[in-house]
This record gives C-alpha cells, sequence and structure tokens, in this order.
C-alpha cells in the first residue's frame, strides 16, 4: 500500500493470480479499516497545500507523472497483462489511453473559470468560483486496471483534490506501479494514496469519514447501489459508473463490412470484459444473412491464448466464475433455440469467441451483462421495434448504430436511452468526451469537461459595497 508516500505492509496478503495460467504471481498487503483511515489523513492533511498550489504547478507535476507513465508503459503493459488477462498491445494501448486522461486534465485544470452576474442591487457585486471538493475515495474494477484509476485521479488531483484509491483485488498490481512513478513524479507525499485490501472494510471506512467529500465509483450497478446509499449518511457527493449492456444495431442501410468490423472492436476487445461491449446485436431481416457471414469471417481471424503471446487478440477471462456466466448464458440460449454458428469452447480461463444466431429476447444473453466473448445475434423489422426492444432494459450506458443513412441515423441515435452513442463507431471512448450512462448505467460523468465538474463546489459570493 501506499499511503503519505511511505510504501507499507500488512500482517494479512493478498494473492494476485495470472488468469491465464492460473498461477500466484505475487501477493499484496491485506489493507482494512485502519490502513484506509491512515490514508484519509494523509490526503486530508495534504488538500491544503495541495489545493493552494496553481493550476500551472500541478499541471507540471501531474505532466511529470505523465511523461514517466509513458516512459514505462511497456513495463506497466506486461504488468496488467499479467494480473488481468488482456493481449500485451491491448494493455500498452491501455496504459496510453489511461495517460491521455492525465495530460488532458493537467490542461483542463487551468480552465476552471468562474463567472461575475450582474447584481440587482448596485451595490452589490455577485461572483462565482469553483473550488476542489476535498478528499476524493476511488473505488475500482478489474477490467481496466489504469485507466479506470486516471479517469478518476487526473481530473481529481487537477482540480485540486487529493485522492485515497481502492484497486480491484484481483488487480492491484497496475496500480501500485502507477502510484511508484506519482511519487518519483514528486507529486506531494498525501495527495495520492493506494490502498489494497478488503472492499468492504477498506471502502466501509471511507463511506462513514465525513472528511471524505466524494465518492467515484466504477464497479457493478449492484455495488454502486451499495454505496449510494452508504454516501448519504455524509452527503458526499457521488459519480457512479456501473454496469452496461449494448445494444448494437445494424439497419438495411449499414455498410455491412463497417459493421462487422465494429461489431470485433466493441464486442471482443478485453475478451468482451468491457462495459461498453456490444451485448446484443439486432440486424435489420433484409441484411441478416449477409451481416453474419461477413462478421463470421472476421471472428475467424482472431486468436485465443496467452496475452503475452504475440499476435493473440483474446487472452483469458478474468477468472472460472466470469467463465462458468459465459458458459451458463451460452447453454441457456441453447436451450430456448438460440444456434451456435460458431466458438463457445472453453479451456481453463479461456472461451473461444462464440456467435449466437435464432436469438430471442427471452434469453438471459439479452437481459443480463455478459461480460465475455458471446455475441448473440437477432433480427429485426421497423425502426420502432428495434428502438423499443434496445430500450427495454434497466442499463443505458452504451449503444451502437450502424447506418449510411443519415436521417435513420440520426432517428436511432435519439431514440436510444444511452449516455454514449457510437454512430458509426464502435470504440467511442476518448478522454476528451464525457463518458457516462442513463438509468442504472450510473450517476455523472467521467472525461471531457463534464468530468472535470465532478470534483468541483460552486461557490457564490455576494459583495456589499
Ligand atoms: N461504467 C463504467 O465505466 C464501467 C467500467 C468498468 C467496469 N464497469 C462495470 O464493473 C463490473 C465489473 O467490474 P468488477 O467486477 O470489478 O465490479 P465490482 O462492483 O464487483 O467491483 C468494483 C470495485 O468495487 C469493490 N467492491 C466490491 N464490493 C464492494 C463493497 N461492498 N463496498 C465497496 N467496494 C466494493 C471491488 O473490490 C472493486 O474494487 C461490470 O458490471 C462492468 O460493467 C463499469
Ligand atoms: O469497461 C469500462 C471502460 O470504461 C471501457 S472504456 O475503455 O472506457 O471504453
Amino acid at each position: 500500500m501506499y499511503i503519505n508516500g511511505q510504501w507499507l505492509t500488512a500482517d494479512e496478503q493478498i494473492e494476485v493470480v495470472n488468469p491465464a495460467v492460473n498461477e500466484v504471481i505475487a501477493t499484496v498487503p491485506k489493507g482494512g479499516a485502519g490502513e484506509a483511515s491512515k490514508a484519509v489523513d494523509a490526503a486530508y492533511e495534504a488538500f491544503t497545500s495541495w489545493s493552494k498550489k496553481t493550476a500551472g504547478e500541478r499541471a507540471e507535476l501531474l505532466m511529470a507523472w505523465y511523461r514517466l507513465i509513458d516512459e514505462n508503459k511497456e513495463e506497466i503493459g506486461r504488468i496488467m497483462t499479467e494480473e488481468q488477462g488482456k493481449p500485451l498491445q491491448e494493455a500498452i494501448g491501455e496504459v496510453t489511453y489511461a495517460n491521455s486522461f492525465i495530460s488532458w486534465y493537467a490542461e483542463e485544470g487551468k480552465r476552471i473559470y468562474g463567472e461575475t452576474i450582474p447584481a440587482s442591487d448596485p451595490k452589490k457585486r455577485l461572483f462565482v468560483s469553483r473550488q476542489p471538493v476535498g478528499v476524493v475515495a476511488a473505488i475500482t474494477p478489474w477490467n481496466f486496471p489504469a485507466a479506470m484509476i486516471t479517469r478518476k485521479v487526473a481530473p481529481a488531483l487537477a482540480s485540486g483534490c487529493t485522492a485515497v484509491v481502492k484497486p480491484a483485488s484481483a488487480t492491484p498490481l497496475t496500480a501500485l506501479k502507477l502510484a511508484e512513478l506519482a511519487h518519483e513524479a514528486g507529486i506531494p507525499n498525501g495527495v495520492l494514496n493506494v490502498v489494497t485490501g478488503d472492499s468492504k472494510s477498506v471502502a466501509g471506512a471511507w463511506m462513514e469519514d465525513s472528511r471524505v467529500r466524494k465518492v467515484t465509483f466504477t464497479g457493478s450497478t449492484e455495488i454502486g447501489k451499495v454505496l449510494m446509499k452508504q454516501a448519504a449518511d455524509t452527503m458526499k457527493k457521488v459519480s457512479l459508473e456501473l454496469g452496461g449492456h449494448a445494444p448494437f444495431i445494424v439497419t438495411a442501410h449499414a455498410d455491412i463490412e463497417k459493421a462487422a468490423k465494429g461489431l470485433i472492436g466493441s464486442k471482443f476487445r478485453n475478451a468482451g470484459q468491457t462495459c461498453v461491449c456490444a451485448n446484443r446485436v439486432y440486424v435489420h431481416e433484409s441484411i441478416e444473412k449477409e451481416f453474419i457471414e461477413a462478421f463470421k469471417a472476421e471472428v475467424k481471424t482472431l486468436k485465443v491464448g496467452n496475452g503475452m503471446e504475440s499476435g493473440v487478440n483474446i487472452g483469458p477471462l478474468i477468472d472460472k466464475d466470469a467463465v462458468e456466466k459465459v458458459q451458463s448464458q451460452l447453454e441457456d440460449a441453447k436451450s430456448k433455440g438460440a444456434v451456435v454458428e460458431m466458438g463457445g469452447e472453453t479451456k481453463g480461463n479461456y472461451v473461444t469467441p462464440a456467435v449466437l444466431t435464432n436469438v430471442t429476447d427471452e434469453m438471459d444473453c439479452m437481459v443480463d451483462e455478459t461480460f465475455g466473448p458471446l455475441a448473440p445475434i437477432t433480427v429485426y423489422r421497423t425502426t420502432e421495434e428495434v428502438i423499443k426492444r434496445a430500450n427495454n432494459t434497466p442499463f443505458g450506458l452504451a449503444a451502437y448504430v450502424f447506418s449510411e443513412h443519415l436521417s435513420e441515423a440520426i432517428e436511432i441515435s435519439e431514440g436510444l436511452e444511452y449516455g454514449i452513442v457510437g454512430l458509426n463507431d464502435g470504440l467511442p471512448s476518448v478522454a476528451q468526451a464525457p463518458f457516462g450512462g442513463f438509468k442504472e448505467s450510473g450517476l455523472g460523468r467521467e472525461g471531457g469537461h463534464h468530468g472535470m465538474d465532478e470534483f468541483l463546489e460552486v461557490k457564490y459570493i455576494s459583495l456589499g459595497l
């Protein structure tokens, strides 16, 4: 654990397993409520001096961190592949994506503008400023061990906040490497703290601590709801980036090859373990056979294997529970009439990319987030029908529409109840744009200038002359 610039251990350890070979590769300290409180002590102490630095001074330190991460991206990528499983090139790509939040927010911190308001009383002057909220608690998932941390910590630190971070216990090594580089970059003690350990004990201590003024969580909707309730006791600001169940719509006017490639990129990134992966594929009946053949031809080019091997596109799932969930959805679909066109074989934590057809909305894979390399394809007839079916879920994070017909594309995009719409684009996520969901996919946004607002309080100053 990295607390107040010091590396701490604990009586108990957590084992870190490489999902490609199911072998323990490291252990990290199992911190609890005590370590969690020490981290808040440090962050609370550091907040006064850190928030008083100029945005430019904070930006210089953030960019020193950025440069060290960039210089070490191959090493960080190897750490990530070994603890999370994604192919090495994809892991290095995530490090670059994660770093883009640091560089983008280092600059955005310099643009936290206020305003003056014309007073109705000539003897008053009205001002509005935006100030850092204070100590931020960040709790992050295993599927993007670097980006889900920097997407929170970069705007937090750039705005003048300080942070305590709890990474997923499955993937703590990447987080600890980022902390090591932050220390090397000269980010002052206490500004960034990383506590590895028991989720409920660590996060529970933070949720009860009134000094923590903001909780930002990325993970399942189930846990997001728990944290939202806990935050109420001390009225913490809350940002929640939760589960998804993305529809992927291919209309009669789609560019079939573009759509097939777009589905490959969306569905099989991180072996299907992303919150914005296509989960439900809706194809217009007029192009069903043409699209399925084009998609299957692309799937056949994918190589499954250990992420450290060159040329591998799909690594292992994170653990056996993840494999069992995919298997369960596959068996359920087959029992309800789905046809397995290809894939779905399992070996250890590996699952070959599966394509299902003759799918109906009653199948589990069309109701619950899959988080694996399973592509269920169903057909639709009208635009009104597909919008209704796509929206028929508690989730509202990402959706995709492939159509070369402008008014059709706009009609569907506007009708979808989702925070992110990839229009002829299977990979929409970038640091400069707001990322977040409608409905039970979360609250708030990360990325873009919207992401900075999550760490700021608005203060109104009324000056009597
Ligand atoms: N919307 C997004 O940006 C986004 C990004 C990545 C993942 N996700 C979602 O996250 C889920 C997969 O990630 P996961 O399995 O790590 O999610 P998870 O909710 O199980 O865990 C997320 C984090 O919360 C911690 N946690 C678990 N129980 C907790 C508790 N009771 N109190 C406090 N913290 C607790 C975990 O240790 C981990 O650090 C999927 O549903 C995926 O859609 C969403
Ligand atoms: O899984 C969740 C991530 O937010 C996906 S992305 O890399 O931001 O698209």
